[in-house]
This record gives C-alpha cells, structure tokens and sequence, in this order.
C-alpha cells in the first residue's frame, strides 16, 4: 500500500492532489520523474553514479540505494508515471529528527534555463545560501511522545537567519524543547549525535575528503539529510546519527573539475557542528547526566502553550 511519507521535511510533497513521492511498507520511497528534464536528469545520475567503479564503497554509502524505476499511480491523479525506486532512509526509524541542509552558494548553474537561474539567485539571496554556503530546506525535531515534532512552516525556514541556522543546529541535538525561545538548547546530545569516530562531523570529514578529489560530477542544488533518533540516545542506545545525500535533479558532469560550489558550502556547514562541538558555553557535563535528559524531556509536558507549535506528523507545507 503506497502512501504519502509524514517524515518528509521538503521538497515537492505528494499531498493536496500534488505531485510528490510515496512510501511503502517494504523500505522504498518512490519519487516521481518530472515531466521536463530534471526527472531524465535525475535517472540519468542515479544510473551513472550506481554502476560507477571510480566512485569509493565507503562514499556509496552516503546515497540513498537505487532499485531502477517503476510505473505507479501519481499522487496528483495523472496516472501512470515513472517513478525513481529508492530506499527509504528512515524505514527502520522510529520517531528520527530531520534536517534537509541544501549545500552551495548557488542552487543554480550556467547549464540551466535563464528562467530557472533566476529564480534560484533570488532565493540563494534571500536565504543563508549566499551568506554562510548553505541553508536549512526543512526539518522536523523530536520533542518527546506526547509533543510528537517541532516541524516549522516552510516559509518561517525560508526566513532563517544566519543565527537562526546555529540555533537550530543546536536545538537539534539538545533536550530541551525545540520550540521553547527561553531556554537556550543544551547541546545534550552533541557528543552522541555530532561528535565521535562514527558521528556527524566525522561522516561530514569523510564526505568533505571525496569533494577535495572529485571531479565526475557537479552536485548542484543537492541536500544532505541528516537523521538521527533521540529517544535511542536518551535510553543509552547507539543514536543512529547518518548524514545522506539526495536530491540529483541538476547534477551535471564535472569535466575535471572540482566542485567548488559543494565544497565551499560543505566546508561552512562543517564549522557550524564542529563549533557546536568545542564552543565554551556548550553541554556542562552536570546538566547532561542520563537522569537530567530524562528530565528535561519530561519537563517539556509541563508548558501546555507549548503544545500547539508541536505537530505530531501535521505537515502544513
Ligand atoms: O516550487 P517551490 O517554491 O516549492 O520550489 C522548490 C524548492 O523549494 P524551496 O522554495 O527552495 O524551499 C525545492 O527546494 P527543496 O528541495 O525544498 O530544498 C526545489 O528547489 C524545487 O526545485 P527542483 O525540483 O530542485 O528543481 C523547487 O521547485 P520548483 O519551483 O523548481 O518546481
Ligand atoms: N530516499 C529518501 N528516503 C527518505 N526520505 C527522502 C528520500 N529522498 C528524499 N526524501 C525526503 O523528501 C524531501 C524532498 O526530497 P528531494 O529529493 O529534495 O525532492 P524535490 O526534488 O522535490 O526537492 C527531503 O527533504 C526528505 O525529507
């Protein structure tokens, strides 16, 4: 049974008769191939990068796995189409917070439509992609059983500031209400989430070292997506942190050359987790003992006017 994926957090969304990508119950995310070029262009990467041998095992896995296409029922009620059958990254998760983070200080590239360039240069512009080389597409926070996720609207993300990004890389990985503009984020979970040999910083290096070296293909307009489970870290499980990349609409051969856009704003992306990481005013040690993450989690019920800025899975976007 095909249906619209509730842990989606930007991107075209198959919901209000529009057209957009559905889940099943097997761990696949189908996404539907566009009428104009960028369906073709996306299936022509995921079919070269797959079958690719000069790309690493270790960078295969920063990529969503590609099952080929099928025909399905569109979500807008056209019919037939095309879809890309890829697996689903948070399948096996249960409640995963969600951050889209679109890498570059331009989305768009000489290749594309003059139409389309413009477009992307008044958004780069009027968000963070310009200033800091990347910006937050959309994400959704876990806040505890009850609260369900802090999943902001679409146009507030389209309004972050430079602060507002560091703010939310912090609410990302803290204990205390993602949606309480009173207390400052913790940072509770930083070490778990961000930091360590298998962490997100460590991941992002990994990625960053490929960058440095490769020139097949330029990723354009691309996302990282990065996932993990705050409930396995309260109760001292491993918190399932990954970092992926999706998103191959306008991705174009490299010729060559190294991929400076992607690079500049992966590089600027990694600062901000790893100030999170070393800042002086992060997590004190005492304020993230097990006890008090429960704590403050709980704590969270306690603030009903809380509540309504929560949405248990609602996606207004
Ligand atoms: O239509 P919109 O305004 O939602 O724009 C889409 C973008 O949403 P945004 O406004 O940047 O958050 C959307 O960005 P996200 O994936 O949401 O980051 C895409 O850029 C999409 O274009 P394409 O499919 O990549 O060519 C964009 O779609 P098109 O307008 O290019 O169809
Ligand atoms: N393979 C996947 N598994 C799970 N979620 C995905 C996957 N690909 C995309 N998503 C979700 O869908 C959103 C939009 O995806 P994206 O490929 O950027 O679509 P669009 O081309 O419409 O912008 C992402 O922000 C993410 O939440």
């Amino acid at each position: 049974m095909l249906k619209v994926p509730d842990h989606q957090v930007a991107g075209h969304t198959a919901r209000h008769g529009k057209l957009g990508p559905l889940i099943d119950d097997s761990g696949r995310f189908y996404k539907p191939l566009q009428d104009d070029e960028r369906g073709s262009k996306e299936l022509a990467f995921y079919s070269s990068f797959s079958s690719n041998t000069r790309i690493p095992d270790h960078i295969h896995r920063f990529f969503p796995v590609f099952y080929g296409t099928q025909l399905l029922e569109a979500s807008d009620g056209s019919g037939l189409r095309p879809h890309l059958v890829l697996q689903d990254l948070v399948s096996d998760r249960l409640n995963p917070s969600i951050i889209d983070i679109k890498i570059g200080s331009r989305t768009w590239y000489p290749q594309a439509s003059e139409d389309y360039v413009l477009r992307c240069m008044k958004k780069d512009k009027e968000t963070t992609s310009l200033s800091l080389g990347f910006r937050i597409s959309g994400l959704r926070i876990y806040g505890n059983s009850e609260l369900g996720f802090w999943k902001p609207e679409k146009k507030h993300v389209q309004e972050f500031t430079p602060e507002d990004v560091r703010l939310v890389l912090r609410k990302f990985v803290s204990s205390n209400p993602p949606i309480d503009s009173n207390s400052f984020p913790d940072c509770c979970f930083a070490p778990s989430v961000y930091g360590g040999s298998a962490g997100i910083l460590a991941q992002l290096l990994e990625l960053k070292a490929w960058f440095e070296d490769q020139t097949i293909y330029h990723f354009n307009s691309c996302s990282v997506l990065m996932l993990y489970e705050k409930e396995s870290v309260m109760n001292g499980k491993n918190s399932g942190a990954e970092i992926k990349l999706i998103d191959f609409a306008h991705v174009v051969e490299g010729r060559g050359v190294i991929d400076h856009n992607f690079l500049g704003g992966l590089c600027s992306f990694i600062k901000f987790v790893s100030e999170i990481l070393t800042g002086p005013d992060e997590h004190s040690t005492e304020a993230c003992s097990p006890d008090s993450e429960k704590k403050c989690i709980s704590t969270e019920n306690e603030h009903p006017h809380h509540k309504s800025e929560f949405s248990d899975n609602l996606s207004t976007n």
